[in-house]
């Protein structure tokens, strides 16, 4: 999305962080410290309602996709390949007092939905980043499992992000905070990358590659979509721009990888997107 403000009242700043080894999930909040009690009013827990170091202090992976039916299916999934020893039918939903968003726990991995869209993910992320932080959970790795529309590529392949970029193919995204626009980074780690990739080669028929994933405002317009309620370019220009994102590298189109890996660089998690195309 074209920035908001105009050229002459863009005061462009960059946030910049690296992962360090045993890295715990921090907040960049100097006001957190001194609040009595903190909500986190859309996953309905809190500091003072919950005891979130022992209900969430040993989680390592945090997995997260839009809907909620599908994050569900993820965790009895997970239940099993953890050969857990209580009952599938009992993993819960602990965010079930908010139609939010959905949240369960399987040993240490978190599934979570995040809705559609970047201010969606956006405020579950600033909530689940409090949450992890309050629960003093170190080292641990998100990853967005999500579907996407694929550029050039087989359907049915899985795109490992190795950069989110945005509709301009560029690696930031741009928070507007007040009247600024703050430019952040959206490099997201290429070891987990890696790691994955090696992971899909041990699966026969799962066609993965690692490429950039173009992150859009919108579903329609912003991904170049012909049957939309509005559309005001040429199929020609569509192509012309598929073509050029093609060679700037992105191989898939989603709505939340940009923020997604802004908001998770800055606060210590390992992330991925990880896509169907
Ligand atoms: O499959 P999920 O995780 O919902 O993600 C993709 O699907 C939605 C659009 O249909 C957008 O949120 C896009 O990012
Ligand atoms: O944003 C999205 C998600 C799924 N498929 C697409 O084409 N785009």
């Amino acid at each position: 999305m074209a920035s908001i403000l105009p050229a002459s009242n863009k005061p462009m700043r960059s946030d910049q962080n690296t992962y360090v080894g045993k890295c715990f999930v921090h907040v960049k909040n100097p006001y957190l410290d001194s609040m009595d009690e903190d909500i986190l009013y859309h996953l309905d827990l809190g500091t003072k309602t919950h005891n979130l170091p022992a209900m969430f202090g040993d989680v390592k992976f945090v997995c997260v996709g839009g809907s909620p039916n599908r994050m569900k299916a993820f965790a009895l999934f997970m239940h099993k390949e953890l050969r857990l020893q209580d009952r599938g039918e009992d993993v819960k939903d602990i965010c079930a007092g908010t139609d939010r968003y959905c949240m369960y726990k399987i040993g240490p991995v978190l599934s979570i939905s995040h809705g559609m869209g970047i201010p969606s993910i956006s405020i579950m992320l600033h909530e689940l980043i409090k949450l992890l932080h309050h629960a003093q959970c170190c080292d641990v790795t998100i990853i967005r499992m999500g579907t996407s529309g694929g550029i050039g590529v087989a359907p049915g392949s899985v795109v490992i992000t190795d950069t989110a970029v945005d509709s301009f193919f560029k690696p930031r995204f741009e928070q507007v905070i007040l009247d600024n626009i703050v430019t952040r980074s959206t490099e997201l780690d290429k070891e987990l990358a890696e790691e994955l990739f090696n992971c899909s080669r041990e699966i026969p028929n799962f066609p993965t590659l690692i490429g950039h994933t173009m992150c859009t405002y919108d579903f329609y317009e912003g991904q170049g979509r012909l049957d939309g309620a509005l559309c005001s370019f040429s199929r020609e220009k569509k192509v012309d721009y598929l073509k050029r994102a093609y060679i700037a590298g992105v191989r898939n189109i989603e709505m939340e990888s940009t923020v997604f890996a802004a908001m998770c660089r800055l606060c210590g998690l390992k992330g991925k997107p990880f896509m169907n195309a």
